[in-house]
């Protein structure tokens, strides 16, 4: 089976673009397998793309994350999978369908863009000492759950220790959460660090955390509502833009890079 092997601003897949029909794999199992970075190609997760109709411009995009659970929204996910849409297909536009949810994308030159959609906020709901000083995290829900604390120097912080933690926190039990470390660095530019759930590490960006950190950080006054550029972990700025029509979307965009193709054993 032929792959690629694809990253959205450092947050890297394995990519399967329309595998055969008649190929009926265990998805969840095989990501666990291909993800490992010892045993298997390596990547935060396995992503399958399948068009919907002849030359509709619609996907059904799947998205497991490394340790095989579904990830309900994943914003780099669906940066790469438009990416190899429009080289496969030569759509500059089209939808993405991720666990039920349409998601418009754009294919620029520079830049990969998608929508993600703005759920619920919660104030305060799980608060750790992080290097000696108690820190709240809100909550945001952009297609899958995050929490967000706002501190002075994401730099300082042991992510993966804080992460997993917080990560773990009985007060976010069952479902868990993804990780966000945000800090101001200008007037609309913010610093993010994620530690990621289903990767159960640090990944070096992320789509839907990247809105989640743009919406708390506007709610706390960090930023003005606007584009906002998001610094992450890999030096590939990720950028949040209000949607013209939706008040509850954003686009999140940024660059997507291929890093080779192959053929699965
Ligand atoms: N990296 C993703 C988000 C992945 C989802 C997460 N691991 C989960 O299962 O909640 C992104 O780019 O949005």
């Amino acid at each position: 089976m032929q792959f690629r092997k694809i990253h959205g601003a450092g947050n890297d897949f394995i990519l399967l673009s329309a595998p055969s029909p008649g190929s009926d794999e265990d998805w969840a199992k095989e990501a666990e397998r291909l993800c490992s970075r010892r045993t298997g190609v390596g990547a935060d997760g396995l992503v399958v793309s399948r068009p919907v109709g002849e030359g509709s411009q619609h996907l059904e995009v799947d998205c497991f994350n490394a340790d095989g659970s579904i990830a309900t929204m994943c914003g780099n996910a669906l940066r790469c999978s438009a990416w190899a849409a429009r080289h496969d297909y030569g759509y500059q536009e089209m939808t993405l369908r991720m666990a039920g949810v349409d998601h418009q994308a754009m294919v620029g030159d520079d830049a990969v863009w998608v929508t993600a959609e703005v759920g619920s906020v919660h104030p305060r709901v799980v608060q750790v000492v992080i290097n000696g000083r108690p820190t709240w995290f809100d909550g945001a829900h952009t297609g899958t759950e995050y929490v967000v604390a706002v501190v002075s120097d994401v730099d300082s912080i042991d992510t993966e220790l804080v992460g997993r933690l917080v990560r773990h926190h009985s007060a976010l039990a069952p479902l868990g959460t993804n990780v966000n470390f945000v800090q101001s660095v200008g007037r609309q530019a913010l610093k993010l660090r994620t530690y990621e759930r289903g990767v159960e590490a640090e990944t070096l960006s992320c789509g839907s955390g990247t809105v989640a950190a743009v919406v708390i950080a506007t709610m706390r006054g960090l930023v003005a509502p606007g584009e906002v550029t998001v610094h992450n972990r890999a030096g590939e700025p990720l950028v949040v833009r209000p949607h013209n029509d939706r008040r509850q979307t954003k686009w999140v965009g940024g660059p997507v890079t291929q890093v080779f193709e192959g053929v699965l054993a």
